[in-house]
């Protein structure tokens, strides 16, 4: 081969390597967190964070269906005893502003309409930060006597917070796109108690199927929902050891009510506030499920949330028409078994396929070759661990559900182990600081306000909570002024 040829092959060779290695330098390790973070949501189409305006981001297709199909995992576990609705966005300022607490929380964030069109509006109008204050009115309305309760609705609409923080796309955004919020009424303080304990437990098993662990505590005082009694709060781990607070569930007790006069007619004919209790959940969920179990090859998905869960690559030597034909059939095959599937038959060669579609976090590859075919079967690869196996194109929709099982029970105990690796007892304060570099601290409390906020300072990171399990104080001093501590509690550095 004389050299003007074989240069030309090796600009060939080197402009496809130089092609895909270009292509793979462009995701950051994962090491580099932010970097990794930002840039996927770009390259395996999630959100396009080029829209004009602070804090709102667009949804491309793919990341919008990751959505959907997360967020019907929550509409099946609410849809079990809440029913769903839709209010309205705009809040007149009269109701905005008549829950003093709630106000003094969210008059710093809301956004107002102040015309239409040309003209000034004769009330102005509120942009939803959350709904309470377009719900309860409505609620004075439709409870009437004790059978109307308890009540039970949720809708899962935008809302609107003018953050002055550092915005990011799913993690803290000025149009939440994906707001849950269920907003329930009862006869009783306790029954809205269960029911916070009833979300935290929807929550739980929510993101359990989303194969992310998450801690659950009881927000400090001066950290609860405003116009709330309470606050329970699900944290997640996040790569780069700070918490992300991924749903919250108030005990609103009767404070709304007595503000709203949402009241029934009790057995004995007497006129009662109700109780209640509200809890959210935003596209934060989706920024958990990314990080939780995303690596330096793009987005791992869990298989129930993944918008292609097996992608089939034939691979062509001779007799295309054999192979492409034996991926159509299994391909059928797994359709008809409910399995989202894709066949890319394209003319890219088979390493930007398989780059394409581990960033795309595919949970399963299929390859069929002449080879496998003489083998009446199909090379499987996981994304979870990147094992290869031959598996027979026999019962295939079965093995790979049987697959989907264990690749979704391997990403939660991962996770799991994650979680219980960054979580550390300390008991002193310079324990506390070093340890908070790399997770999160358990550590004991004398439970005063003044001492816990005057530790939030020295350590430079807030009381994430009270966890409901609580670890024996007996002994334990408060790591700040030494006194008996009464509570275990949670401290992290959070987004
Ligand atoms: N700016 C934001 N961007 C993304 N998610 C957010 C933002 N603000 C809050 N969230 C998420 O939304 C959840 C609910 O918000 S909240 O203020 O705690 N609670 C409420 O608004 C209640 N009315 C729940 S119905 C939070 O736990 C958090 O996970």
């Amino acid at each position: 081969m004389d050299l003007f040829i074989f240069a030309g092959f090796l600009k060939t060779i080197s402009g496809d390597f130089m092609g895909e290695q270009e292509k793979e330098a462009s995701l950051p390790s994962k090491d580099n967190f932010s970097e990794w973070y930002n840039e996927l949501l770009q390259i395996a189409k999630i959100m396009d964070v080029r829209y004009p305006v602070k804090g709102i981001y667009v949804w491309h297709p793919f990341g919008f269906t990751i959505r959907k199909k997360t967020y019907s995992i929550m509409r099946q576990l609410l849809d079990r005893d809440h029913e769903e609705t839709m209010f309205p966005l705009l809040v007149p300022e009269p109701e905005f502003m008549k829950e003093a607490q709630h106000i003094k929380g969210f008059e710093d964030e809301v956004y107002w309409v102040t015309h239409g069109g040309t003209s000034p509006l004769e009330v102005n109008l509120a942009l939803r930060p959350t709904s309470e204050t377009a719900i309860y009115p409505m609620y004075k309305l439709w409870v009437r006597s004790h059978a109307d309760l308890p009540l039970r609705l949720y809708q899962i609409v935008n809302t609107f917070r003018y953050e002055t923080k550092h915005t990011r796309p799913l993690i803290r955004l000025r149009e939440i796109t994906s707001f849950k919020e269920a907003h329930t009424v009862h006869a009783t303080w306790d029954e809205a108690a269960w029911q916070v304990d009833e979300a935290i437990r929807i929550y739980t098993e929510f993101y359990r199927r989303l194969a992310i662990p998450i801690l659950s505590s009881r927000r400090p005082e001066w950290d609860k929902f405003p116009g709330a009694d309470y606050t329970i709060a699900v944290d997640s781990l996040m790569p780069d050891g700070r918490t992300l607070q991924v749903g919250t569930a108030h005990h609103l007790g009767d404070n709304f009510a007595k503000t709203f006069e949402i009241t029934y007619e009790d057995s004995e004919g007497e006129q009662v506030y109700a109780h209640q209790a509200c809890y959210g959940v935003s596209e934060r969920c989706l920024a958990a499920l990314i990080s939780t179990h995303g690596d330096d090859k793009g987005l791992v998905l869990p298989p129930e949330v993944a918008p292609v869960q097996v992608v089939i690559i034939p691979i062509i030597f001779k007799n295309p028409e054999e192979v492409l034909a034996a991926c159509k059939k299994v391909s059928e095959e797994l359709k008809d078994a409910g399995i989202k599937v894709k066949t890319d038959d394209s003319d890219k060669r088979p390493g930007a396929k398989y780059y394409k579609w581990e960033m795309q976090g595919v949970p399963i590859r299929l390859e069929i070759g002449p080879r496998d075919l003489k083998n009446k079967a199909a090379m499987m690869a996981r994304r979870d661990t990147g094992e290869k196996e031959q598996i027979p194109l026999e019962d295939i929709s079965a093995t790979i559900k049987e697959t989907f099982a264990d690749i979704h029970k391997n990403l939660y105990s991962q996770a799991e182990a994650q979680l219980r690796e960054h979580i550390f007892l300390c008991e002193g304060l310079e324990g506390i600081k070093d340890k908070l570099v790399h997770g999160i601290v358990q550590t004991y409390w004398c439970g005063r306000e003044d001492c816990g906020k005057e530790m939030e300072d020295v350590i430079g990171a807030g009381i994430l909570g009270i966890p409901n399990e609580q670890p024996g104080c007996k002994g334990k001093k408060c790591p700040l002024c030494g006194e008996e501590a009464v509570n275990s509690i949670y401290i992290a550095r959070t987004y």
